[in-house]
């Protein structure tokens, strides 16, 4: 289904959720020239080292425009001040979920590199190995007790354990406080100082545009809650894998259609558990609309030459995908490219939301770590990439721990990692 036309936006609340607000326009700096940000080999894989660039370089700049609102939404920050936080990390010892390592998402492009060792590997639950692929990022796991032994029968049980360890449901928040952890002060006035800054928004190259600090931490706080209670229920929060025992090593729930991994299709239903997925919450699609729009309008200040809609067009969302990295989380480098060929054809962007930790997020041409490109995305950051950069090939190469903002975590209780929405029209 293409549900193709655009959104009417008329009377939609802003983005951080007032209406008749207030918006000016603010110069900030963005880097001149357009030259690949080489990856940094020597942090990639095992280091779990954080890249000095963060956001990239600020320093080299060409003036672009960015919207900015003065935000109310640090309101919940002095209460949260007075609030006491779990330690995350400690919480998270009791509930332990077992993706921890690479990611590996396979479209189209990737399945190739999916086949697993020939060799007879039996593995315990969390194991996991890499099969010497390509690229050593994309070591994939086996499952908890999956074998790849001689016998069919112990094929057939192992496939059945393996389904029954990764459709369990998974919950992106902790369940209930254990002990607490005062916030620093100052870390919640840096937030509160970087959330009134607004939100600059950078022309990354052609269809691709990164709105900083764009969500509200009221809004994320809406957007974790939401997604939890679908992530519970029906269709919700579950670890995706493919026939041979291959994870992805983050927990995914489908909304509007499902999008499988064995097959690289989407489809009205989950296929594991025959669950129908839950339609997106209007909310999330206006946020959509309003990060589009608001693309295009930086898209066509910063150009002068090119409509916005032009390089971004629009898009009105009837899938989601929701992911939930934790702490060493991962995707591999692949293209989104199972949507319908008009989708694709017409460059429809993919919108993403990214809550919760930051992530090192590499993009480019080519299937290449070395000649990828990284933008640190953080929380409330919405990226979109359509037009020219549609089919850019991209993947998630770490997730930096801690980084999450302090109140997002007071006020959900988000587990230690990071949650994020890419949307798209099929
Ligand atoms: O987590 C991200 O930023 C990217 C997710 C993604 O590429 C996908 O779900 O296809
Ligand atoms: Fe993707």
């Amino acid at each position: 289904m293409n549900n193709g036309e655009g959104w009417s936006s008329g009377g939609r609340r802003g983005p951080r959720g007032r209406s008749n607000s207030k918006e000016t326009w603010q110069i900030v700096n963005r880097p001149k020239s357009e030259s690949p940000v080489t990856v940094d080999r020597s942090l990639d894989e095992s280091s779990g080292n954080r890249s000095s660039r963060g956001s990239r370089g600020r320093g080299r700049c060409r003036t672009v425009q960015v919207y900015v609102e003065k935000s109310s939404q640090v309101s919940n920050v002095g209460k949260a001040a007075q609030e006491e936080v779990k330690s995350q990390e400690d919480g998270l010892g009791s509930t332990k979920q077992p993706d921890e390592g690479a990611a590996f998402k396979c479209s189209g492009d990737n399945s190739d590199l999916l086949q697993p060792s020939a060799s007879p590997v039996s593995r315990e639950c969390e194991g996991r190995m890499s099969f010497g692929l390509a690229n050593r990022m994309e070591d994939v796991s086996l499952c908890g007790q999956v074998s790849m032994s001689s016998t069919s029968d112990k094929k057939v049980e192992d496939r059945n354990a393996w389904n029954e360890s990764n459709t369990r449901v998974f919950d992106i928040c902790l369940e209930k406080k254990v002990f607490c952890l005062k916030s620093s002060i100052l870390e919640l006035n840096r937030e509160k100082r970087r959330a009134t800054k607004g939100y600059p928004g950078i022309v990354i190259r052609p269809g691709m545009v990164l709105l900083k600090n764009y969500l509200s931490i009221n809004d994320q706080v809406m957007i974790v809650n939401k997604c939890r209670e679908l992530g519970l229920g029906e269709g919700g929060f579950y670890q995706p894998g493919y026939g041979d025992g291959a994870l992805l090593h983050l927990k995914m729930m489908c909304l509007g259609r499902n999008w499988d991994p064995q097959t690289s299709r989407y489809g009205d239903t989950r296929p594991h558990d025959g669950s129908v997925p839950p339609k997106i919450p209007f909310e999330f699609n206006q946020f959509v609309q309003k990060a589009i729009q608001d693309s295009q309008s930086l898209v066509a200040t910063s150009s002068k030459k090119t409509k916005g809609e032009d390089e971004i067009p629009c898009m009105s969302p009837d899938i989601c995908i929701a992911n939930f990295y934790t702490s060493t989380g991962r995707l591999g480098l692949h293209k989104d490219k199972d949507e319908s060929a008009n989708s694709i054809q017409k460059g429809l962007p993919v919108v993403s939301f990214s809550i919760g930790d930051s992530a090192e997020f590499v993009y480019g041409d080519q299937r290449d770590y070395d000649k990828a490109e990284m933008e640190v995305l953080e929380s409330g950051d919405v990226l979109l990439f359509g037009g020219k950069s549609r089919n850019i090939f991209h993947g998630v190469r770490s997730i930096l721990k801690d980084t999450a903002p302090k109140v997002l975590v007071q006020e959900t209780n988000l587990r230690p990692g990071r949650l994020n929405l890419t949307f798209r029209q099929y």
